[in-house]
């Protein structure tokens, strides 16, 4: 059997209607039309393919960023497309570049931090791109202590203006993506001094580069950080190095929505809390959150598929060797990968309503829910982005060593994700701040403060810390209350004893250090219970179409039962299970495993990506997969010749030396 067969005889197993799944996937028909336009628009346009990038120069590879970027902008203005439209254009033309940090971080800045006016006045020009901007906050010295920030922009009454100055070395800004070569502008972040008094970091608009010649404003030194990680990957991205020597800028590009500061430099509060100068990074975290499921179900689809063409072993007579997919090491280690797409896919739905919510409510000036937001937002993001780059690497080995090969396309996800565990905000940082919110949500529940949101099961903690799950059949793992109250009762279990040792220090903040490391995982308990509670809450929506809410009722177990049985330390030390219950749900996972095999294939055409995007031989829709390696490997640089550069002059030589030592 040709690999193309294999895939069609897959196909024919399935036992769910594959077109109404993909609406799911997607999240509406509507975003499901509009995703697949803008897909197939990217797929069919030569001026967007991919092939071949890993092997250019880094110049070459950068101008050719700048090429699509510009291409992809002239498309957006010619074929009018809205806001929505050109967010999945530039998911699939699949390039980080400057564009992302104009529209994902500097517009935002400016939306969510500048007055009426100043949105009035810059807004335009960054929407039509006259300016390009850039997110400056993160400096050589200084990156997760957004607080230590050393630029400082101290107010010159006379003038009227802020002079931005990097004292020291360590104060030179580093990492901004969009910084090294094509900004303009950028909301750089400094410390605020008036009158000769500090007070917080702030957000400033500030011009780097001329808008006639492009050469940076006098007194700013701008420049690449150099190579990153991988081939392709990253590097089409200029992050950036800039230094400021005494720059000034009018008074009125200070961000000024927190905090305003008058002609005669008076600091002036507004109602806002001062946190919403981070708004921006919560804004991303959410979209880190969505983006996770994407490059999450890519890996998984490249690694389902191969898994289906490869065959190894077991065949006793001269047949075929079996699917390297029906080997259940495979399944239990591919299956929960799967399972976990489809669950970020979900929560990251949820995340993008709570934000939508809590910016609606911050509109209305109620603030109240801006520490869940946060709290929501970094530790999902750290959870989601920590699970995907682990699991693009476990597709990898997955699928052998072709998976090695960047040709399967596994090399370039890997380099170009997993950044997003360190940027915007190192994942152990960002769980810490989730810890911090729990330990004062347990430390208010005996002042009678009604835990609410994703913390309410804190509410019941007596009740949780007491339950006894009542788990005696394999099958009784499949009701969602059950894994509810389990993965509930071990969260509730793992912050009470965590508040319970912090209270034995003196000085919390001495303690909160000491015990950081189980803190962590009393946050990485809340949030995967966040996702289970919000996959199962899916569950229980009118999902249209034959079969596929089996499929991921299926799923959303797999996803919990897999996570019970990897932390099974903490469920047990917990005392919510016992070990017959443990064991028991291990069963019901290997036989969730048999009833996802012969819908793989199909949960990953629901993903509905294009051959283009996926950029592998090995995830191929059609499942050609031998000949289409066989025939890219002739494509590599080194097979130009028959005999190598260097023969002459290296190869040669050396083995006429042997000959000769060889005659001696
Ligand atoms: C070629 C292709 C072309 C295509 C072209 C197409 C064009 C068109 C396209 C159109 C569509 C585009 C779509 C855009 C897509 C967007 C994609 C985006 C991609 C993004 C790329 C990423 C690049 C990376 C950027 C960065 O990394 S930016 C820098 C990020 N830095 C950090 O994250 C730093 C981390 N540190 C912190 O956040 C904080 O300092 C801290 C959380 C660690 C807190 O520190 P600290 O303890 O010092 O706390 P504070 O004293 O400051 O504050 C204490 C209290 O405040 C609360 N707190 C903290 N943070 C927040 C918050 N964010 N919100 C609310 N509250 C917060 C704390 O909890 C404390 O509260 P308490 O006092 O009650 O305890
Ligand atoms: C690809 C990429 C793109 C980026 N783009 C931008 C951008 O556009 N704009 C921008 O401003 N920045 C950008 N950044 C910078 C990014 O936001 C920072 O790198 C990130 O916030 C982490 O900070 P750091 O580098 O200072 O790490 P550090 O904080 O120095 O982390 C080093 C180690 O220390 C640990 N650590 C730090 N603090 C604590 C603590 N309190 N407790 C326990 N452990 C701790 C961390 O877990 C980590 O293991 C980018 C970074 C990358 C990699």
């Amino acid at each position: 059997m040709k690999g193309v067969d294999h895939l069609a005889h897959e196909r024919n197993k399935t036992e769910f209607d594959v077109d109404a799944m993909k609406i799911v996937w997607a999240g509406s028909r509507h975003a499901f039309e509009l995703s697949d336009r803008m897909a197939r628009l990217v797929a069919s346009d030569p001026a967007f393919q991919k092939d071949g990038r890993i092997r250019l120069g880094r110049k070459e590879l950068f101008k050719n960023t700048l090429r699509k970027a510009a291409h992809a902008w002239k498309r957006i203005l010619e074929l009018h497309l809205t806001e929505e439209e050109a967010g999945w254009l530039r998911n699939f033309v699949d390039e980080p570049s400057f564009t992302d940090l104009h529209w994902g971080m500097f517009v935002p800045a400016i939306k969510g931090q500048g007055t009426d006016e100043q949105q009035q006045k810059w807004l335009p020009l960054a929407y039509k791109m006259q300016i390009i901007g850039s997110y400056a906050q993160t400096e050589l010295g200084h990156g997760s202590n957004v607080q230590g920030l050393e630029t400082t922009a101290t107010f010159d009454p006379e003038t009227d203006e802020f002079v931005i100055h990097s004292p020291t070395l360590t104060s030179s800004k580093w990492w901004p993506g969009g910084l090294g070569k094509v900004s303009t502008h950028a909301i750089v972040y400094a410390r605020l001094i008036t009158n000769g008094q500090e007070h917080g970091v702030h957000g400033f608009i500030v011009q780097l580069r001329s808008l006639d010649d492009h050469m940076p404003i006098p007194g700013i030194t701008i420049g690449d950080i150099g190579m990153k990680f991988g081939n392709g990957a990253y590097n089409t991205m200029d992050n950036g190095v800039l230094t400021f020597d005494h720059i000034r800028i009018p008074r009125n590009q200070m961000l000024m929505r927190v905090l305003q500061v008058t002609r005669e430099g008076k600091c002036v509060k507004s109602n806002v809390p001062r946190q919403l100068i981070y708004g921006t990074m919560v804004f991303v975290r959410q979209t880190i959150v969505a983006d996770a499921s994407t490059a999450l179900a890519r890996a998984v689809c490249i690694a389902t598929r191969y898994s289906a063409v490869r065959r190894q072993f077991g065949s006793q007579d001269g047949g075929m060797e079996t699917q390297v997919i029906d080997y259940k090491t495979q399944q239990s280690r591919l299956f929960p990968l799967l399972a976990s797409a489809y669950a970020f896919r979900f929560v990251g739905e949820w995340l993008k309503w709570l934000y939508t919510d809590v910016t609606q409510r911050l509109q209305a000036n109620d603030f109240s829910i801006l520490p869940e937001a946060h709290a929501c937002t970094a530790g999902l993001k750290s959870l989601t982005t920590t699970a995907t780059a682990d699991a693009i690497e476990e597709c990898r080995k997955l699928c052998g060593g072709h998976g090695y090969l960047c040709a399967s396309g596994l090399p370039e996800l890997f380099a170009v994700y997993v950044p997003a565990c360190t940027y915007e905000g190192d994942n152990v940082v960002l769980l810490l701040q989730v810890a911090r919110f729990l330990m004062k949500t347990v430390s208010q529940l005996g002042s009678g403060k009604k835990p609410v949101g994703t913390t309410a099961y804190l509410g019941r903690v007596q009740d949780l810390l007491q339950c006894c799950c009542d788990v005696q059949t394999a099958e009784d793992w499949l009701k969602p209350s059950v894994v509810l109250e389990a993965f509930e009762a071990r969260s509730a279990r793992m912050c009470v004893a965590r508040a319970q040792n912090l209270s034995k220090f003196e000085n919390p903040e001495d303690g909160f250090a000491e015990l950081s490391a189980d803190l962590v995982e009393a946050s990485v308990a809340h949030c995967q219970l966040i996702v289970v509670s919000k996959f199962i809450d899916k569950l229980q929506q009118d999902i249209p179409g034959k079969g596929v809410n089996r499929q991921l009722q299926n799923l959303c177990y797999i996803y919990a039962l897999n996570l019970l049985h990897k932390y099974l330390g903490d469920f047990l030390s917990t005392g919510c299970i016992t070990p017959k219950q443990a064991s028991l749900a291990n069963d019901q996972l290997r036989s969730l495993y048999s009833q996802i095999r012969p819908n793989a294939i199909a949960l990953v055409d629901a993903f509905n990506y294009t051959d283009h995007y996926l950029g592998s031989v090995l995830g191929r829709y059609d499942g050609n997969v031998y000949p289409k390696l066989y025939e890219e490997a002739w494509k590599d640089p080194l097979n130009d010749s028959v005999v190598p550069d260097g023969y002459h002059e290296y190869i040669h030589p050396m083995l006429k030396q042997q000959l000769r030592n060889a005659r001696l």
